[in-house]
């Protein structure tokens, strides 16, 4: 073989090789009651990843633990390579009915609260930060409701402000804890364009999902969790039979659409209780 036929390996690069997060056997309890059992997933840069998984299954906990809301048991948590991040690299978005509307702060207030981690909390926001804050709220939709009340928004609204604000963060991660629960087909949608929009910026997103469909929809790769983690792969590779058995139990109702892709219905919306798969 001459050296000219000698093909020169790949150099790897180091930034997009670094995952966005690596998360080893990571296990989370609270008191007796484990929550979380030996969960290891690697999440690429620029990924967006649904977590599905019956009540209980760990989602929330998962999402917590990613942001540091959570402390944990044991296993560790890589950020960008490293074993810590900034508090401003991650935007968490809760669920709904752990916020509290009433909160007498205007859409605008909440976005420029993105700006915090970045601006320091004492300092007040520049030009550039307000002007940031403006361009996310126009980029969700919402320009013309900065100076509302945020509890005098519609349930969309308001997770769209919140969406914002981790725009306006400048997150490069963005966890969101079932963003959907209650919003009507257009609010979704414009949660799915904003996650669009994300995209494009190679922002790292995690979604506790309910709906199958849409994770299998919108999603890179859907993380099926049951306490443990099932699978974590294109919906195709982790909608499988055995997969979705071992997530949701015998509650389930497999179906096969025409793209061949297993589709799920919960047994209680079933008008056939005892239909089997
Ligand atoms: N603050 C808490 N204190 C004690 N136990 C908790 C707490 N939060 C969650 N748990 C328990 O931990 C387990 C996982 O809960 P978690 O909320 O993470 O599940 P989930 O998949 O997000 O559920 P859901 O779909 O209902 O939101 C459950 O058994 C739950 O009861």
């Amino acid at each position: 073989m001459t050296a000219s036929s000698v093909i020169a390996p790949t150099v790897a690069d180091p930034v997009t090789t670094v995952p966005a997060l690596d998360i080893r056997h990571l296990t989370v309890h609270y008191r007796q009651n484990e929550a979380l059992h030996d969960v290891s997933v690697t999440i690429n840069v620029g990924e967006q990843v649904a977590i599905v998984g019956p009540n209980g299954a760990g989602k929330s906990t998962l999402l917590k633990a990613i942001a540091g809301l959570q402390p944990i048991t044991s296993g560790e948590i890589r950020y960008f390579g490293q074993e810590r991040v900034a508090p401003n690299e991650i935007a968490y978005v809760p669920q709904r009915l752990q916020i509290d509307w009433r909160f007498p702060v205007s859409v605008s207030d909440v976005v420029l609260m993105g700006r915090v981690g970045r601006i320091g909390l004492f300092r007040r926001p520049s030009q550039h930060d307000r002007q940031l804050a403006q361009r996310a709220l126009e980029r969700v939709g919402l320009a013309a409701f900065a100076n509302r009340q945020i509890g005098q928004l519609s349930g969309g609204q308001q997770q769209r402000v919140f969406l914002a604000r981790a725009l306006a963060q400048e997150a490069r991660l963005l966890l969101m804890d079932e963003p959907l629960v209650g919003l009507d087909i257009p609010s979704q949608d414009e949660i799915f364009r904003t996650l669009a929009t994300l995209r494009q910026e190679g922002v790292t997103v995690l979604t506790a999902l309910h709906d199958l469909q849409q994770a299998a929809r919108y999603f890179d790769r859907v993380m099926l969790l049951n306490r443990s983690l099932i699978a974590c792969a294109p919906a195709r590779a982790a909608f499988t039979a055995a997969h979705l058995v071992a997530t949701y139990g015998g509650h389930l109702h497999l179906l096969q659409s025409g793209d061949g892709l297993l589709t799920v219905a919960d047994s209680c919306c079933n008008p056939d209780p005892d239909g089997g798969l």
